[in-house]
């Protein structure tokens, strides 16, 4: 086996696993909480569906299991429409180039895309887009629908997307499923309707003040 003495790839090594695996899923985890703290509805609607597919005070057995729980899918999507771990990102021309409406581009230039923005699109997630419906990512027989990617581009899309974007996924939903299936979780500052957020602003997104919560343990039902 060789040894790679080289300080570049050994940093892209390392921002690979603290900024793409570690932050992303710690912000996306932060934002689904608060948003569970005021949506009391979602929190009992994912523990009844586990309730259903895994069993009452059973735990999760299979990844077969896993992947019927479409509501708590649902959820995590959803919340990172609206709050997602990386809210924009930049790309260089590589030559010069012409955007499919028509914008002209010289070598070099900087493009932004800003799913952050995009996810509260009237013309594309209709005039609700500002409230919080896991429902919508559900057909009618309540199961889990996904959107076009670059409708949706949480994990970017096409060539580039997340290489962790399936684990991600999973363990946004584990430690989610885990935690409000043992723990009653209130935020110390009780949410308002009209509070949202204030992130720092960084790579990733984070809380300017963290998310303070109250952890109560769960009796379970005999
Ligand atoms: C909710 C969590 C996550 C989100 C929102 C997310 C989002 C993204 C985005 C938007 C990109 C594209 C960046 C670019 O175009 O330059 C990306 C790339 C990447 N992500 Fe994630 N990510 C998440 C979790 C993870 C995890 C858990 C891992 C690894 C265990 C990971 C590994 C990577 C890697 C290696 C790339 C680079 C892919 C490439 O350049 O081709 N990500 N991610």
């Amino acid at each position: 086996m060789s040894i790679i003495n080289d300080e570049t790839y050994l940093r892209d090594i390392i921002i690979s696993f603290l900024l793409a695996g570690r932050d992303t899923v710690a912000s996306g985890l932060t934002s689904l909480f608060w948003l569970l703290s005021k949506h009391s509805n979602v929190v009992s609607a994912i523990k009844q569906e586990a309730d259903r597919i895994i069993g009452e005070n059973k735990e999760l057995t299979s990844f077969d299991q896993m992947k019927e729980l479409n509501y708590l899918q649902a959820t995590v999507y959803e919340s990172m429409r609206l709050y997602l771990p990386i809210q924009f990102d930049s790309k260089f021309c590589q030559n010069d180039d012409v955007l499919p409406d028509g914008s002209i581009l010289k070598k070099g230039t900087r493009v932004t895309y800003h799913p952050y923005a995009m996810g509260r699109i009237e013309e594309i997630w209709g005039e609700d887009c500002l409230e919080f419906k896991p429902e919508i990512w559900l057909k009618h027989d309540g199961i889990f629908f996904p959107q076009n990617p670059f409708k949706y581009p949480i994990f970017q899309a096409g060539f580039r997307v997340c290489l962790g974007k399936e684990m991600a996924l999973l363990e946004m939903k584990m430690v989610t499923l885990s935690l409000i299936r043992r723990f009653q979780i209130e935020l110390l500052t009780p949410p308002s309707p009209d509070q949202h957020p204030r992130f720092l602003p960084g790579l990733t997104a984070t809380f300017s003040d963290g998310l303070p919560v109250l952890v109560r343990n769960i009796q379970p039902q005999p």
